[in-house]
């Protein structure tokens, strides 16, 4: 059978199609070492001496040309593509333009280009779609980066595969104090993506499920191992995204009054600590576990600017004084309305801005800044959940990247493991609000068997059944999580929808 394979190989090139000797040489030379392995292995047993020591022989004989002539091919694919550029270039409204140096990476390849003189980097951003289809690239293969020090350079990446197509899965907290960067995800270079926080208020804008409550997870992540940080929480979703993270909120606002109450707080808290400063002369607040910094985490910042107007001013209030003080904005927002970011005002303060994928391309310039999308920061051609963009201090380029993954139960185990080391605020800023924190809900008491909790909630059921943010707070787990176990549990059976959005067994 092996002799009869090789001999195929050899002979037609069959079934790769392969039409060049060398190449025909050395599929047929595989597959009769791979055949005649397998058939060793089979007869006398895979572990019987010499086998393991042949078989990585041959993996190590066969792999290094293998890796080899992929590597020549693609040089050669790309040699091509230079020597047809200066054509390439002219039909899609380039022309002048040179690769002046290629080189093969481990995701496609790279291109240095020099622009015709009066030709910019937005030229090219325009014709991505263009260039895509003279290359013969998947759609979103093509990448473009400004050259920081010369206007009429950049550089073209083209991916054969995306290097973001699966999760990355969240390797813990990597910060202990706010004071160091947080590491939100990976950018196509496998490069991390770090981003300060201290003295930084962030926006997180995106389309629903693009994954901001995944971006929010890794900071809250991140923060609840920083022990020189306070968190406040606002979700006017009932708490369905923040609650998971009771154990490490000193507080949590679930409706429109608490919501204006805590941003009042934190407006005291700041008009205390900016009088202390100027006594002490000291202009900036330095975080420490006995003087934290505050971070009010707000889910779905639009919600908010509909239903609590008051609370609206206190916030821009917070952004425009907040910074020097340590008290910080985190805003997520799927709908970053002129109206809702007060006109821009709000969001020009915040300084850390992640944008992920938008529906309409104009959400970019509300999100990032006016004149974003045409400078090649294309949100709305982001593929999946936590795929983002980030504007920020030492990130100025539209570079792609993808957040960690932070399951639920990663979310569940980060906030129980940091619960209690959380500081509490100093008490200057303490005595500066009356109100002392109410303790927040913990999310349910099962919390150690959610799947349990969850089945025992819908058996237990009324007849009108439970509404999911009861289920987030019986279960602890977030909303995703329990969506899909009811689909789960509706497909098999076990739980249906009584009525809109209630669930029982
Ligand atoms: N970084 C990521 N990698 C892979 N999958 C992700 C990532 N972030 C989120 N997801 C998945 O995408 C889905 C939506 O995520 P998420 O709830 O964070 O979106 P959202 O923008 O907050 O949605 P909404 O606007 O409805 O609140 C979830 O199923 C989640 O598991």
């Amino acid at each position: 059978m092996t002799v009869l394979a090789a001999a195929a190989v050899a002979v037609r090139g069959w079934p790769w199609g392969l039409t060049r000797a060398p190449e025909r040489i050395y599929a047929a030379t595989a597959t009769a070492v791979v055949g005649g392995w397998l058939a060793a292995a089979t007869a006398l047993g895979a572990t019987r001496s010499p086998l393991p020591t042949l078989l990585i022989l041959a993996t190590v004989a066969l792999g290094v040309p293998w890796w080899a002539h992929r590597r020549r091919r693609a040089r050669v694919r790309v040699d091509r593509v230079i020597n047809a550029w200066p054509n390439l270039a002219e039909m899609i409204g380039l022309a002048g333009s040179r690769i002046m140096s290629a080189a093969v990476d481990t995701w496609g390849w790279r291109a240095r280009i020099k622009l015709r003189p009066g030709q910019s980097v937005t030229d090219l951003v325009s014709r991505v779609p263009a260039i895509e289809s003279a290359l013969g690239t998947r759609p979103g293969a093509v990448r473009v980066e400004q050259d920081p020090a010369h206007a009429g350079r950049c550089t073209m990446r083209v991916l054969a595969v995306d290097p973001h197509a699966g999760a990355i899965p969240w390797p813990g907290p990597t910060a202990r104090s706010i004071a160091d960067p947080i590491e939100l995800g990976v950018f196509e270079d496998a490069t991390p993506v770090r981003v300060a926080m201290l003295r930084r208020h962030a926006l997180i804008g995106g389309t629903t499920d693009s994954g901001k409550s995944g971006v929010l997870n890794v900071i809250l992540g991140n923060l609840a191992a920083c022990t020189d940080v306070v968190l406040w929480g606002i979700d006017l979703k009932g708490g369905m995204e923040l609650r998971p993270w009771a154990p490490c909120l000193a507080r949590l606002a679930t409706t429109p009054d608490e919501a204006t109450d805590l941003l009042a707080d934190a407006v005291a808290i700041l008009d205390a600590r900016a009088q202390a400063s100027s006594h002490d002369n000291t202009r900036v607040w330095k975080p420490t576990p006995k003087a934290p910094a505050l971070v009010i985490v707000i889910d779905e910042y639009a919600e908010l600017a509909d239903t609590a107007p008051d609370a609206v001013g206190h916030a821009e209030s917070i952004a425009r004084r907040g910074r020097a003080l340590a008290v910080d904005l985190l805003a997520a927002t799927q709908r970053p309305t002129q109206r809702a970011m007060g006109g821009g005002a709000l969001r020009s303060q915040m300084s850390i801005r992640v944008c992920l994928r938008v529906r309409e391309r104009r959400d970019v310039d509300l999100i990032l800044d006016k004149g974003m999308l045409n400078d090649g920061w294309h949100a709305h051609t982001l593929d999946a959940p936590g795929k983002f963009y980030v504007l920020a201090d030492g990130h100025n380029q539209p570079r792609r990247a993808r957040a960690y993954l932070v399951t639920d139960d990663l979310v569940r185990q980060t906030s129980a493991r940091y619960a209690d080391q959380r500081p509490e605020l100093d008490p200057l800023s303490r005595a500066a609000i009356n109100q002392q924190p109410r303790p927040i809900e913990p999310p349910g008491p099962s919390v150690d068997d959610p799947e349990r909790a969850l089945l025992m909630a819908l058996d237990q059921a009324p007849t009108d059944g439970l509404s999911v943010p009861e289920l987030i707070d019986l279960t602890g787990m977030r909303r995703t999580w329990v969506y899909d176990r009811l689909q789960a549990h509706a497909a098999a059976g076990r739980a249906r929808q009584v009525a809109r959005g209630r669930w029982r067994a």
